[in-house]
């Protein structure tokens, strides 16, 4: 079912909360160095389903993921983020009396268990690659919502993760933030790290993804290159609400 090709192979995966089922027997496989975006309307179960995969902060109850070889549905979340599986929530997260350096700090030594010089190299280059460096002795407290999205993939990619889940990195971004966050993006793919993306701006996410998988009422609706997704009347009639493909395409 997996090979070495293979950074995630998620095989019915199923959550429900009392009736509703928010996460619906969804199966999907990732490639190393693939960036798979997902998009569905609201609600469509997509950050239920980074929840699932990262056991944070609720577990399936149905279904199995295999990360790099490795079951990974029994482990705790910290196992599973020292496995090398990470994500970025939603809502901007981060201790905001703390530096910007102090938080990436954090995901090094208590996430990644870094100690001495090796926590200072990863703290250094998580920085860096992130384009912090000049504001890591900032409190988190006072950076912009950017700032604050990028110190969140900061602290995740302290850990070199193998395969990184963003939630709407994108969301509260001006246009010109949203073009940098999409360079950066492709930067961490090219620097190796494989990316599951949900995103509702779909021009950022059409023009990153190889491939992109579309939720609906919990359910994968469908799945394939963004140029065939954009001309599905299925996801069209469910998430584009009948905008039409080429504007929904022009990145
Ligand atoms: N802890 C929870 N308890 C009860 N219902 C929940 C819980 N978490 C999510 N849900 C419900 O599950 C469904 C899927 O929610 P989810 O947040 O995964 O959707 P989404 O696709 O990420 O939406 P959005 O694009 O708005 O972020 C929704 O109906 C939501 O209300």
């Amino acid at each position: 079912m997996t090979n070495s090709d293979t950074i995630l192979a998620v095989k019915g995966l199923g959550k429900s909360f009392g009736s509703l089922v928010a996460v619906d027997d969804v199966s999907f496989t990732i490639r190393r160095g693939e960036i798979l975006g997902i998009a569905g309307p609201n609600g469509a179960g997509k950050t239920t389903l980074f929840n699932l995969l990262s056991r944070n902060p609720i577990v399936a109850d149905r279904g199995h993921v295999i990360f790099d070889g490795q079951r990974i549905d029994r482990l705790s979340p910290h196992r599973i983020f020292r496995a090398g599986l990470a994500r970025t929530f939603q809502k901007e997260t981060a201790f905001f009396k703390l530096t910007v350096a102090e938080n990436v700090r954090l995901g090094a030594v208590y996430g990644a268990g870094l100690r001495g010089a090796a926590a200072n190299a990863a703290v250094n280059a998580a920085l860096e690659m992130l384009e912090l460096t000049p504001l890591k002795h900032q409190e988190a407290g006072a950076l912009t919502v950017y700032g604050t999205k990028r110190l969140m993939i900061a602290s995740a990619m302290v850990a070199s993760p193998k395969l990184l889940l963003m939630d709407e990195p994108a969301s509260g971004l001006n246009t010109i933030e949203q073009a940098e966050l999409k360079t950066l993006i492709l930067r961490l793919r090219d620097q190796g790290t494989s990316i599951l993306l949900i995103e509702h701006i779909l021009p950022l996410l059409f023009g990153v993804s190889e491939r992109v998988m579309v939720m609906d009422f919990g359910r994968k609706l469908t799945e394939g290159s963004p140029a065939e997704i954009a001309r599905d009347p299925r996801v069209i009639d469910a998430y584009l609400g009948g905008v039409n493909s080429e504007s929904a395409h022009a990145a």
